[in-house]
């Protein structure tokens, strides 16, 4: 891992009405980093990565990619600048095929239609993409028959498709099967360095099996971060999960 920070985050605030979701947050992602972001449901995890994407303005703080303050940027201006993310709902077309939907990664974002055909060619990004992600004899089949791991991988492989730099994953594995997670923990573990990773994920096995660094998300803050064995071994973050925490 470098020493060059993917991610920055500084001081981000955000309510939703009298909710106070982040008072405070600010986070470092080292470029090439598996950064783990853990907190109990309704923590704000999604909703700072709804801020990072650019889906969501912060009331206060600032944003940097790679050095570049990304604070007021859209969402395309941040996905062309290298940052992907995948969602906790599939966002796959059912109706076609892995081929079509692989090649829609490619496209400009619509649909197909009447005027504009499905299209069916993968260039050598997607072919090798979706052949690191094991779909290669999946191509044509539909996407509706997919198990719910498959349908993982492939949302993985759109988005890797797209060659971020940094990848925003929003529980990868929610809804597998333990044997589906272990293969989808594989596949994270082998992706190349260049792609840095910033993962929610409730599943504490893989979490702590993936990441060489984790933040803990708490009432609006980072509220302890380090070492997996750090974050395994932390008596304040084993009282947030058991609900013994104070204010
Ligand atoms: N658009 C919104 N409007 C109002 N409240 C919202 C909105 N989005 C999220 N919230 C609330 O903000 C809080 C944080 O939600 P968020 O989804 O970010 O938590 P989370 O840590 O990702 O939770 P989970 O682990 O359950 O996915 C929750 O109380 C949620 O109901």
């Amino acid at each position: 891992m470098s020493t060059e920070q993917a991610l920055g985050v500084a001081g981000i605030a955000k309510s939703f009405g009298s909710l106070v979701v982040a008072s405070d947050v600010h986070l470092s992602v080292a470029a090439g980093a598996r950064h783990g972001l853990i907190g109990v449901n309704g923590a704000g995890k999604t909703t700072l990565f709804n801020m990072i994407a650019g889906e969501l303005r912060p009331d206060r703080g600032d944003i940097h990619f790679f050095g570049d303050r990304i604070t007021r940027d859209s969402v395309i201006q941040r996905t062309l600048k290298g940052l992907g993310r995948t969602y906790q709902v599939s966002t796959l077309v059912p109706t076609v095929t892995v081929r079509q939907n692989l090649a829609l990664a490619r496209g400009d974002g619509r649909l197909p239609s009447l005027w504009q055909p499905w299209d069916e060619a993968l260039d050598d990004v997607l072919l090798a993409t979706a052949d690191r992600l094991g779909l290669t004899p999946l191509l044509d089949d539909l996407v509706s028959s997919l198990s719910h791991g498959t349908l993982r991988q492939l949302e993985l492989a759109m988005v890797l498709a797209q060659e971020p730099r940094l990848l925003l994953l929003d529980e990868p594995a929610a809804g597998l099967s333990r044997s589906e997670r272990q293969v989808l923990t594989e596949m994270l573990r082998d992706l190349p360095r260049e792609v840095t990773l910033l993962m929610i994920e409730h599943d504490m096995d893989m979490v702590l099996a993936l990441s060489d660094r984790i933040s803990v998300l708490h009432q609006g803050e980072v509220f302890a971060e380090g070492s997996p064995d750090e974050i395994a071994a932390h008596d304040g973050v084993r009282d947030i999960y058991l609900g013994r925490a104070h204010d």
